[in-house]
């Protein structure tokens, strides 16, 4: 399976509404703390959006939603995987995107045949408090020999100035939040990305 190397992460319907347009193909809807009701309307809100822009759209957490509502991929974090239906989300014909931080983590994720693999963070991220130290660019390498074919998501820390790197590592994909979400002009800061991904795509 081939990834677009811009992976843009949000976290509204809102965001997509504006994001999306410019051009993006590969995004994930990640919210946090959200009735299920309020979390049902963002998904179909973002699902028809990226239809219509055809640019993929991943379903952060929410796997059992992301079934109901018709939604094709899904990301799960190693404690979301413990606690999900793996067969339910396979049946589905749900394509799987698995986060990893360690080698235990990419056994685990391995085991359940994913889509692609995420390493993370490559460098440090202010978005979440982390338990693991950065990767670093030789562990993206490492990750790529360890799991090739499957597509490997770089995520962590990221901005344009860092993708030669992370995608020269081995990375086929790079996932972004804050680098975007906090740009004074997150539309331009977008068309950075698509350009500067541009001679990986
Ligand atoms: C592409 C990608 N990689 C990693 C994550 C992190 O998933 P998880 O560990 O479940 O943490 P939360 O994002 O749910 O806080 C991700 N969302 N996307
Ligand atoms: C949500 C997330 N998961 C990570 C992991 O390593 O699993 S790093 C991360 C944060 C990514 O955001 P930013 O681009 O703001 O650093
Ligand atoms: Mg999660």
């Amino acid at each position: 399976m081939k990834l677009d190397p811009f992976y843009l992460i949000v976290d509204s319907a809102t965001w997509l509404e504006r994001l999306v347009p410019l051009g993006v193909r590969l995004v994930q809807l990640r919210i946090k703390d959200m009735d299920e009701d309020r979390l049902r309307t963002e998904i179909r809100k973002a699902k028809a959006l990226c239809a219509q822009h055809r640019c993929q759209l991943i379903i952060n957490d929410y796997w059992r939603l992301a079934i109901e509502e018709g939604c094709d991929f899904v990301h799960l974090g190693q404690e979301d995987l413990a606690a999900a239906d793996l067969l339910a989300i396979k049946y589905a014909g749900l394509k799987l995107g698995l986060s990893t931080h360690d080698h235990s983590e990419l056994d685990t994720a391995l085991a359940a045949e994913p889509d692609y693999v995420a390493l993370g963070p490559i460098y440090a991220t202010s978005l979440k408090k982390m338990k693991w130290a950065p990767q670093g660019l030789a562990q993206v390498s490492a990750w790529k020999r360890l799991i090739a074919p499957i597509p490997l998501v770089a995520i962590g820390g990221l901005n344009p100035d860092r993708l030669d790197g992370v995608f020269e590592a081995g990375a086929d994909c790079a996932a972004v939040v804050t680098d975007i979400a906090v740009n004074a002009d997150p539309e331009v800061r977008t068309q950075e990305w698509i350009e500067k991904t541009n001679r990986w795509r």
